[in-house]
């Protein structure tokens, strides 16, 4: 269980041992719940999502009622993509590490919210182009400065993407050692939603205008040049997603890789891990397709403006909790959802029964 670190395997075998250690949701417990539900003080089915919400906790944790998480880290991954080369964003790319300077200095919207929530933040430099300076809420993992564009060559290699899938287990698995009970994914990197819309179209098989959005904003023009770019790569890749690692190293971004490694960590340790955006919803895209029984450990924490970020939760299942319109990244609408994971689990352990409380007609 939990990370692959046996030394001698090469890293694509980690990967594999990693997304084999993944076991479904206990279906026994998530049904106690559900039965549970019933028996407390409320009509039946009156907390809505989150009593669905509750009893895929159960299922997570294997036991009704579940734990309510006390502890919640969000993960930012932060990598650069080549493909900015072809303006598919109006940022330059020292953004990204000048970015994440600033969540180690605590300044930008994620420690906000993650200050609001009571969430510890990790940010792990899985490829960031420019230096990244030593700082104890930075993980350094740089497994390339950033990937060549995708949109003519593979992004990285495959054994790269590997790496920076295990950076992320290995990043996700040392927060849950440290306590941390609920996972949050986030992203950081100057033209990510790019790759992002990438990924989701070669495992969604959407065309490309359905899922490539305006990401930090940008203009009608830039917008149908990202489609072309995006439709390039496809046709260029031609991406087999029953080979999700040879997709992810050709298509994505190192962030996506870390991303995807961290979601398979936290399924394989039964603790819920909560999707922000386009680029976590891609990364589970990857998690997923490596080992199906991830996604049932996965929340999806909110319902990002970019069209990608749908399209990928409805493939995977997965109603989003909130709609609040926001498309930044960084973790934001994740951590939003934190309160919300927590109270369907309080639900379930914190309300009297009909028979307990003395109400009658339950
Ligand atoms: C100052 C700033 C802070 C950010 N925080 C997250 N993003 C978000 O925007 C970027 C993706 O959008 P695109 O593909 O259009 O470049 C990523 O870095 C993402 O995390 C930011 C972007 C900027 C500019
Ligand atoms: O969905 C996101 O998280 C997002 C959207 C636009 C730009 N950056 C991130």
């Amino acid at each position: 269980m939990g990370t692959a670190t046996s030394g001698a395997t090469p890293p694509e075998g980690r990967v594999g041992e990693l997304a084999r250690g993944v076991a479904p949701p206990d279906g026994a417990a998530a049904r106690e719940a559900g039965e549970r539900h019933l028996r407390l003080t409320k009509p039946p089915g009156s907390l809505g999502e989150l009593e669905a919400l509750g009893a895929r906790l159960a299922g997570m944790a294997g036991r009704c009622p579940p734990p309510v998480p006390e502890r919640p880290a969000v993960l930012v991954a932060a990598g650069d993509h080549g493909v900015l080369s072809r303006g598919v964003s109006p940022w330059p790319q020292e953004v990204t590490a000048e970015m994440v300077r600033n969540f180690c200095r605590g300044g930008a919207a994620v420690n906000a919210i993650a200050a609001e929530v009571g969430a510890r933040v990790l940010v792990l430099d899985a490829g960031v182009a420019g230096e990244t300076e030593p700082h104890p809420l930075l993980r350094r993992a740089r497994v390339r400065p950033g990937t060549a564009d995708l949109s003519r060559g593979a992004a990285m290699g495959r054994e790269e993407a590997a790496r920076a899938l295990l950076a992320g287990a290995e990043a996700a698995g040392a927060l849950l050692r440290e306590g941390a009970d609920l996972l949050v994914t986030g992203d950081m990197g100057i033209g990510n939603t790019t790759p992002a819309a990438c990924l989701v179209a070669a495992f969604t098989g959407r065309p490309a205008a359905e899922v490539t959005g305006r990401g930090t904003g940008i203009d009608d023009a830039t917008l149908a040049l990202k489609v072309r770019v995006v439709e390039e790569a496809l046709g260029l890749h031609r991406p087999d997603p029953s080979d999700p690692l040879g997709t992810l190293a050709a298509l994505g971004g190192l962030e996506h890789a870390a991303l995807a490694g961290a979601m398979l960590e936290g399924a394989a340790r039964r603790v819920p891990v909560v999707l922000d955006g386009v680029s976590s919803c891609a990364a589970a895209l990857v998690a997923a397709a490596l080992s199906p029984p991830a996604a049932g450990y996965m929340v999806a924490g909110h319902l990002s403006a970019e069209p990608g970020a749908g399209a990928a939760l409805e493939a995977l299942g997965l109603r989003p909790l909130l709609d609040l319109g926001m498309r930044l990244g960084e973790g934001t609408g994740g951590l939003l959802a934190v309160p919300l994971v927590r109270a369907a689990a309080r639900v379930l352990s914190e309300m009297a029964t009909f028979e307990e409380a003395g109400v009658s007609g339950g």
